[in-house]
């Protein structure tokens, strides 16, 4: 799958432009960086990728049926549910047996370093852990489109080297990742880099 950004600008309702004359195409199996200065509209990007918003200039080229998923800086999980079963629940919905689900879900625990929690309900679960856990269930639903703010937000150092390491490690051949970051670590386990500047004036 392939997203063609063309000459893409945004601003709120007639406000300054957060950034213009974006020309980029996103490709499947790649992990993309979005970095730059708070306020850039880095989050307005992620949100224009999964069509929420549409671009106040330009055109976003999206195939029809792809498919979003998101992963934000504070992890969500049910509380009582281990987190395998957080990761085999979207291969069940994709229609594989239990055992198989269970199987699938903790060959992505393991890619993720989570296999030895796997059995821990989340609420147990750190908070690298389990923003690593959302990752793996985001991953496992296969979505064409993967986005993911600011992951290591929340996180002290040792815990966001955990998860830098995990975004490294994603492997996604059919699905294009997008991650919204200010830590250099993360932008540094992405494949492939883009960075949004303010323009120069508003004219
Ligand atoms: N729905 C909205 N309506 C009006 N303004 C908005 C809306 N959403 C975001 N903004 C403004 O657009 C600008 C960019 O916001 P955005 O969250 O995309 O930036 P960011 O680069 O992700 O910032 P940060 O790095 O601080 O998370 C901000 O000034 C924000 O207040």
């Amino acid at each position: 799958m392939q997203i063609v950004l063309s000459d893409v600008g945004h601003r709120f309702d007639g406000g300054p432009w957060l950034f213009r004359g974006l020309n980029v195409e996103l490709r499947s199996g790649r992990v993309y960086s979005l970095t730059g200065p708070s306020g850039t509209g880095k989050s307005t990007l992620l949100a224009l990728l999964a069509q929420w918003l549409k671009p106040a200039e330009g055109i976003i080229v999206v195939p029809k049926f792809s498919r979003a998923g998101w992963v934000f800086q504070n992890p969500h999980g049910s509380p009582h549910r281990s987190a395998r079963d957080h990761v085999a629940l979207p291969y069940l919905a994709q229609g594989l047996s239990p055992r198989e689900a269970d199987r699938r879900a903790d060959s992505m625990l393991d890619t993720f370093g989570l296999l030895p929690s796997a059995d821990r309900p989340f609420r147990e679960l750190s908070g690298g852990e389990a923003q690593r856990l959302m990752l793996a269930r985001g991953l496992a639903s296969s979505p064409d489109l993967f986005l993911v703010d600011e992951p290591t937000a929340q996180l002290d150092r040792k815990t966001a080297t955990a998860v830098n390491a995990a975004i490294s490690a994603i492997v996604a051949t059919e699905t294009i990742v997008v991650v919204a970051t200010h830590d250099l670590d993360t932008r540094d386990a992405c494949t492939d880099h883009l960075r949004l500047q303010a323009p120069e004036s508003d004219a």
